[in-house]
């Protein structure tokens, strides 16, 4: 099979990561941090839009100066804000086994491409993937389907499965036509059964079951 893999959210939880940076940058305005919350509902579609949440949410206007201003700071600092993240528990072990049974990996991130591979370098999972594009590599960014599209072929033939956390990454999935498994505990936002996807799963254990299924194409009907 190829499995594709959103990363923010999916395979790490990030957001104390990009919370630190935007509150680095909001000091630099005298504005009060973002929570937790905050950061993680403003997450999933990618730099800039994350950005535009942070203004409004702190009543920065949103003139092109200071978006310039404030996406250029952000930038600046999300490359190194790499030390918080972790994997959701049981990651590492099942990327390596579906890696070991012969499935090609790719990921497909909207996180721009220098925090991306960053962090993928930080969390040992250099050499995993076969494929990788991240936010600005193409054009268009998830839910467009143009960059799983794209993953899809530098991985070549194959029964493709997509597993990301987000209703953009389902949207993305659905525009695409690939097969979505969506893991539950990252950072959506709305109930389970209103985001449409193939299969779902709170705990990364039970994904090889979900491959499984995938590879032999059984698919529950999408919700
Ligand atoms: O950084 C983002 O906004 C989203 O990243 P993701 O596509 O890996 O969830
Ligand atoms: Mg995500």
């Amino acid at each position: 099979m190829n499995i594709i893999f959103d990363l923010d959210g999916t395979l790490i939880d990030s957001a104390p990561d990009i919370q630190f940076v935007a509150q680095e940058v909001l000091a630099g305005w005298h504005k009060q941090a973002l929570t937790l919350a905050e950061t993680r509902s403003f997450i999933g579609e990618g730099a800039g839009v994350f950005v535009t949440r942070m203004m409004a949410a702190r009543d920065i206007e949103a003139s092109t100066d200071n978006y310039a201003a404030v996406h250029a700071e952000f930038l600046r600092r999300y490359e190194f804000a790499v030390d918080k993240a972790v994997f959701y528990p049981g990651v590492e072990r099942v990327l390596a086994a579906l890696k070991a049974d012969g499935h090609r990996l790719g990921l497909c991130t909207n996180k721009p491409e220098l925090p991306a591979r960053a962090v993928i370098e930080k969390m040992g999972l250099n050499g995993i993937f076969d494929a990788f594009i991240a936010g600005g590599m193409l054009p268009s960014r998830k839910p467009e389907p143009a960059m799983l599209l794209a993953v899809l072929q530098d991985l070549g033939d194959g029964a493709p499965l997509y597993v990301g956390d987000s209703e953009v990454d389902s949207l993305t999935a659905v525009q695409g036509r690939v097969p979505f498994a969506l893991f539950t505990a990252g950072y959506r936002k709305t109930a389970i059964s209103e985001i449409p996807h193939d299969w779902s799963f709170e705990n990364f254990v039970a994904l090889p079951d979900i491959v499984r299924a995938a590879a032999s194409g059984r698919r529950r009907p999408a919700v």
